[in-house]
């Protein structure tokens, strides 16, 4: 169980997270989501006491990480691959670990396992590929099989089955009752992956709770249907107060109205429908729309555009000129 209460961290005049509470339950898997800069990292740096608060506190099991008398055990956290000695192989970094912390040698040979590195395990770490260091991030992370893990962006780097492997890994992890609290971008990997969500942007809580809610909450279900007499149909709902999109010829997403409204309304008044399906929003929809005020550092593709099409049209302007 992770605790925050009114935590807050500031750089200079920089707020990086802005008095956020919150608890991540044992038993299921939370995402942590958010724009770049939104406070992620800086608060998972906390809960693993490697940043001071400014203010406010977070605990693990009930107490903060520091205080813990064997914190290993009690937390386990994959923040930086990349934080490995590269001359090391990664048998012998995991043995270093075990070493320091009174766990057996036999746990490290456990974890080579689980984690897919058997064959790499001799080799130095400054030759491994991104996804093999998340491999042993996660196996650093584990080795003293703690009841809560912290992974930033577990999946960075893995290929499609590394990234099935932690989708089962976590959710074996929490079933068997620990805390599993992971950051990732990918919002189909995410949608897939967590029971709860924690969404932040500028250092606060944006939206909290499981995932089909965190969704429900911002995008109202919908209703896509199919039919040649689309017109007909629209102007039959919109008498009905529903609201109606089309995002192509013969197709309409209807708000305001469940699909077997639509299907009775279609059926008398004759209105043959080629399909008829409730629809609801992505995570990735809903993630856009939760944090589209928050988003600091943002893509400017209207500038993008704009270049392209004059350079378009300079392009297109020489040969006018040259056929004069
Ligand atoms: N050591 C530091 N000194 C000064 N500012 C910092 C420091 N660490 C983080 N920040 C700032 O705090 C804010 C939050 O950063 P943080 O890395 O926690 O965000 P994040 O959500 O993890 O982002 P990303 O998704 O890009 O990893 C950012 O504006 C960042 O520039």
């Amino acid at each position: 169980m992770i605790e925050a209460h009114e935590l807050t961290k500031r750089y200079g005049e920089k707020t990086a997270v802005d008095g956020i509470s919150f608890t991540i339950a044992p038993g299921s898997v939370t995402g942590f989501l958010g724009p770049n800069g939104a406070g992620k990292s800086t608060t998972m740096r906390m809960i693993m006491g490697l940043d001071r608060p400014t203010s406010g506190t977070v605990t693990v099991n009930g107490r903060p990480y520091a205080e813990h008398r064997s914190p290993l055990s009690e937390v386990g956290a994959l923040l930086d691959a990349k934080a490995v000695h590269p001359g090391r192989s990664a048998r012998s970094h995991l043995r270093t670990m075990a070493a320091t912390h009174n766990i057996p040698s036999s746990r490290v040979d456990e974890v080579i396992e689980m984690t897919g590195l058997a064959a790499v395990a001799g080799k130095r770490v400054g030759g491994f590929s991104l996804g093999m260091g998340q491999r042993l991030g996660i196996a650093s992370a584990m080795l003293a099989d703690p009841r809560t893990l912290i992974l930033d962006e577990p999946v960075n780097g893995l290929d499609p089955e590394g990234v099935q492997w932690v989708r089962r890994l976590v959710r074996t992890l929490a079933d068997e009752g620990r805390t599993v609290f992971l950051s990732s971008h990918l919002m189909s990997e995410m949608a897939q992956t967590a029971d709860q969500l924690l969404v932040i942007g500028r250092g606060r809580i944006i939206a909290a709770g499981p995932v089909q809610e965190v969704i429900d909450s911002v995008s109202a279900a919908a209703v896509r249907v199919r039919t040649p007499r689309a017109g007909e149909l629209a102007d039959l709902l919109q008498a009905d107060g529903v609201t109606i999109s089309s995002p192509e010829p013969g197709t309409l997403d209807l708000r305001g109205i469940d699909a077997a409204d639509v299907g009775e309304l279609a059926c008398a008044a004759g209105i043959a429908l080629h399909e008829l399906c409730p629809r609801s929003a992505t995570l990735e929809e809903a993630y856009m729309s939760l944090t589209q005020d928050a988003v600091e550092y943002r893509s400017d593709l209207a500038a993008t555009t704009s270049a392209a099409t004059t350079s378009a049209a300079t392009t297109s302007a020489v040969p006018e000129e040259g056929s004069r």
